[in-house]
């Protein structure tokens, strides 16, 4: 079908998508939580919250303890919080562990498929290491109160049958080299993976934040999908879960303002090639039928002071298969449990 864009620049179907499945919970106000809990007897859900963390030692443990004492012991929203460990030089073990979280490290999930490093990769190590029907991300180096989260992205999940994929939405203020701007921040959503996402998939231009890091989903839905290791973990979810679950099966939700630590231009930039391959690997096709060959390098440059330096980093996308097809998954599925192994 062939659709004629309106004049909001949105396809008729993202923009019908972005009216009726964007909700507002922009702070514990906005949200029934006694509503949510009902709802969440009612459906005997079981939800975890992961936390991937690599070296986060200064802002894991003030999000765990906001976590366990809010969520799980004042109110029993939440019944795990675990921290993924993706091999940290800090102590972002300990300090998760003694706020309260279960803290498993990566690369003693499914060893048998070995290590890699990447936020997918610890993602994906998340869904055989919680035992949630009910899964929250959240990224472990949030700043600010951003207690409502949880609740926030909860909401549709506990809410509305039919929706089986929730991702966060926010301002981004942009805090770097002390000095704080109220906008700015998403770099890379805003140069990279938002005009591709428009270009090759544009009945997804309703989501404000297609990067953001807070999300939930459906055990269910994230096990028939696979998670690319790196960066491109947002993206390659958002598109494989567009195909498995249908625009109506995802929803997003206005959590206000996210602060974060901020990386560097030159780590955004890979971050970007990362995304641009993952998009480009599953543009099977572009535009105009040429067939795309996503590269496996990413060409940037350093100045010495004489003369531009290259420096190539490898931005192929390396990817884990949907756990669904992991026997051991299935194992330890049967067995009910979600532990190392
Ligand atoms: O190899 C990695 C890279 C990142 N992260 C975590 O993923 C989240 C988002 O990463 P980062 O803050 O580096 O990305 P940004 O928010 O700056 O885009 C954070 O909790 C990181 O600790 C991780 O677990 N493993
Ligand atoms: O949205 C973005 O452009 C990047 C960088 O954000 P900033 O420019 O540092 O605010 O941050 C996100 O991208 C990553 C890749 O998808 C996610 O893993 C991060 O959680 C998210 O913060």
């Amino acid at each position: 079908m062939v659709s004629v864009l309106d004049s909001g620049g949105m396809r008729p179907d993202a923009r019908a998508w972005f009216e009726h499945r964007t909700t507002s919970a922009t702070s514990l106000a906005e949200i029934d939580v006694p509503a949510l809990l009902s709802a969440k007897r009612r459906g005997g859900h079981r939800v975890s919250v992961v936390l991937p963390a690599r070296d986060e030692e200064a802002t894991v443990g003030v999000l765990v303890r906001d976590l366990v004492d809010r969520w799980v012991t004042a109110v029993p929203l939440v019944d795990e919080v675990v921290v993924i460990d993706s091999n940290s030089s800090d102590r972002t073990a300990e300090v998760a562990r003694a706020a309260g979280a279960e803290v498993v490290a990566a690369a003693d999930v499914l060893p048998s498929h070995g290590d890699r490093p990447g936020k997918g990769e610890a993602l994906w190590k998340s869904l055989a290491a919680t035992t949630g029907d009910l899964i929250v991300f959240m990224d472990s180096d949030l700043l600010g109160d951003v207690s409502h989260y949880v609740p926030g992205l909860l909401t549709p999940l506990l809410t509305d049958a039919r929706v089986d994929y929730v991702k966060g939405c926010y301002t981004r203020p942009l805090s770097i080299d002390g000095e704080h701007r109220p906008a700015g921040g998403g770099r890379v959503t805003e140069l990279t993976a938002r005009p591709l996402l428009n270009a090759l998939w544009p009945e997804l231009a309703g989501f404000v934040q297609p990067l953001g890091g807070e999300y939930a989903g459906r055990r269910s839905a994230l096990e028939q999908v696979p998670f690319v290791s790196s960066y491109g973990v947002e993206v390659g979810l958002l598109i494989d879960l567009l195909q498995v679950c249908g625009l109506s099966g995802l929803a997003q939700v206005d959590l206000g303002t996210r602060t974060h630590s901020h990386q560097s231009d030159q780590a955004l930039g890979t971050m970007a090639g990362q995304i641009v391959n993952t998009l480009l690997a599953r543009a099977e096709r572009g535009r105009h039928g040429r067939r795309l060959e996503p590269g496996g390098l990413l060409t940037q440059f350093s100045h010495d002071g004489e003369r531009f330096v290259p420096m190539s980093t490898a931005v192929a996308v390396d990817q884990r298969p949907p756990m669904a097809t992991v026997a051991e998954y299935a194992l330890l599925r049967e067995a009910g449990e979600g532990v190392v192994g």
